[in-house]
C-alpha cells in the first residue's frame, strides 16, 4: 500500500478517492510542510502533491526512494525539476481542466479593469468620500473593446477560453503558438494566425498564456513591449518571468503602452515596489484559480490522478 505526502494545505473534499488502505501525510490545516520536513518526510513517500509554489527540485526528489507519481495541483509544473523527475522514472500530472474557466475570467477582470479604468476611478471616488467626483466629458477615457484586436500569446486551453470570452464582447482575434493551428481549426475557432511581432504590432489587447519555460522566460522584453501601440494594454495571468518585469515598469513609465493587468511577478509573485504608484497598473496576488468552485475542482482533479495512478490506470493528466 502507498503513502501518499501532501506537501500544501489543501481542502478535505476529494479526499475520499484515496482509498483507506493508502496512507496519507498531510501538514496541519493552516499551513504547508517546508522544503525541511518534506525532506524528512520523502523518504517514506510512494507519492507527493505538490503546487506551485512549492519548489520541488532534484535534491528534494532525490530523497525520495520509493517516489513513483509527483500529482501537482496546478496546471503549470515549472516549480517541477521534470528532468530530473523524467530520468529516475517518476511520473508527474497535473491540473489542466479545473484551472480554464477561473484564470480566464480573471483575465477578463484584468482586461476590463485596465480598459475601462476602473481602480483608477474607484480609488478617485474613495480619496473623496461622500464627494461627487467631477469628470469632464472627455476625462480619463478608456479604451473600447468591440472591433478591438486582442492577440493571444499562446493559445492553449486558457489562451482559447479568453479568445471566447473576448469574441462575445466583439472582438477580432489573433493568436501566436509554436506550432499553428491547421486553416480548418483556425477558421472553426474564428482566429488568425500572427508571428509574434506582428501580432504586438497589430493587437490592442495582448493576452499571455504560455506555460514558464527556458524558452519563455522574458518572452516580453524591452524590445516586444515597443512594437507594441502605445494604446494597448498587456494583460499576464500566465507566469511573471515570460515579462521582463523592470522593461515592462518602464514601458508603463513612459507610457510607451497604456495600462497592464498582472496576476503574476516575475521575483516569486512580489511585485516591483515601483508598479504600485502607478495608476495605469491593476495588480492582484496570483489568484487565477482561487474561488471556491475551482479549488474543489482542482483537488477532485489532483486527487483523482493519484487514485488512478496507484490503480494501474492510464488515463491519467500525464506530463511525464
Ligand atoms: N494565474 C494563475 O492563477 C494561473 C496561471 N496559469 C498559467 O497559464 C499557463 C497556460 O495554461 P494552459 O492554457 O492551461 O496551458 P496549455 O498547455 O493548454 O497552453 C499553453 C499554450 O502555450 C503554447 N506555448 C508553449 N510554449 C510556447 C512558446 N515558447 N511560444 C509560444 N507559445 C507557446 C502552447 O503551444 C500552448 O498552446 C500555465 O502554464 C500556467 O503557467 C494557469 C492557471 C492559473
Ligand atoms: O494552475 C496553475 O498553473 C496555477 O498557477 C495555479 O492554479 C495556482 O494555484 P495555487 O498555487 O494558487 O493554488
Amino acid at each position: 500500500m502507498a503513502t501518499i505526502l501532501v506537501a500544501f494545505d489543501t481542502l478535505d473534499e476529494g479526499f475520499e478517492r484515496i482509498p483507506s488502505d493508502h496512507t496519507l501525510i498531510r501538514p496541519p490545516h493552516g499551513r504547508d510542510f517546508t522544503q525541511e520536513e518534506l525532506a524528512a518526510l520523502l523518504p517514506e513517500a510512494d507519492v507527493l502533491c505538490s503546487v506551485f509554489d512549492i519548489p520541488v527540485r532534484a535534491d528534494l526528489i532525490a530523497r525520495g526512494g520509493k517516489l513513483r507519481l509527483i500529482a501537482n495541483y496546478a496546471v503549470g509544473y515549472n516549480n517541477i525539476d521534470i528532468d530530473y523527475a523524467r530520468s529516475r522514472g517518476i511520473t508527474v500530472t497535473n491540473t489542466p481542466h479545473s484551472v480554464i474557466a477561473p484564470t480566464a475570467e480573471l483575465a477578463m477582470a484584468l482586461l476590463l479593469s485596465c480598459s475601462r479604468r476602473i481602480v483608477e476611478l474607484d480609488t478617485m471616488i474613495r480619496r473623496s468620500p461622500g464627494v461627487k467626483v467631477a469628470m469632464g466629458r472627455t476625462d480619463r477615457m478608456g479604451l473600447p473593446l468591440a472591433e478591438k484586436t486582442l492577440g493571444i500569446v499562446g493559445y492553449g486551453n486558457i489562451g482559447e477560453a479568453v479568445a471566447m470570452r473576448c469574441r462575445a464582447f466583439g472582438m477580432k482575434v489573433i493568436y501566436y503558438k509554436r506550432h499553428r493551428l491547421s486553416p480548418q481549426e483556425e477558421e472553426a475557432k474564428g482566429i488568425t494566425y500572427a508571428s509574434l511581432d506582428e501580432l504586438l504590432r497589430a493587437s490592442d489587447v495582448v493576452s499571455l498564456h504560455t506555460p514558464y519555460s527556458p524558452e519563455t522566460h522574458h518572452l516580453i522584453g524591452e524590445r516586444e513591449l515597443a512594437l507594441m501601440p502605445a494604446h494597448a494594454i498587456l494583460i499576464n495571468t500566465a507566469r511573471g518571468a515570460v515579462v521582463d518585469e523592470e522593461a515592462l515598469l518602464r514601458a508603463l513609465q513612459q507610457g510607451s503602452i497604456t495600462a497592464a493587468g498582472l496576476d503574476v511577478f516575475e521575483h516569486n509573485d512580489c511585485p516591483l515596489a515601483e508598479l504600485s504608484s502607478l495608476p495605469n497598473v491593476v495588480m492582484t496576488p496570483h489568484v487565477g484559480t482561487q474561488t471556491e468552485d475551482a479549488r474543489l475542482k482542482m483537488n477532485h482533479e489532483m486527487l483523482e490522478n493519484v487514485a488512478r495512478f496507484l490503480a494501474g490506470r492510464t488515463d491519467i493528466s500525464r506530463v511525464v
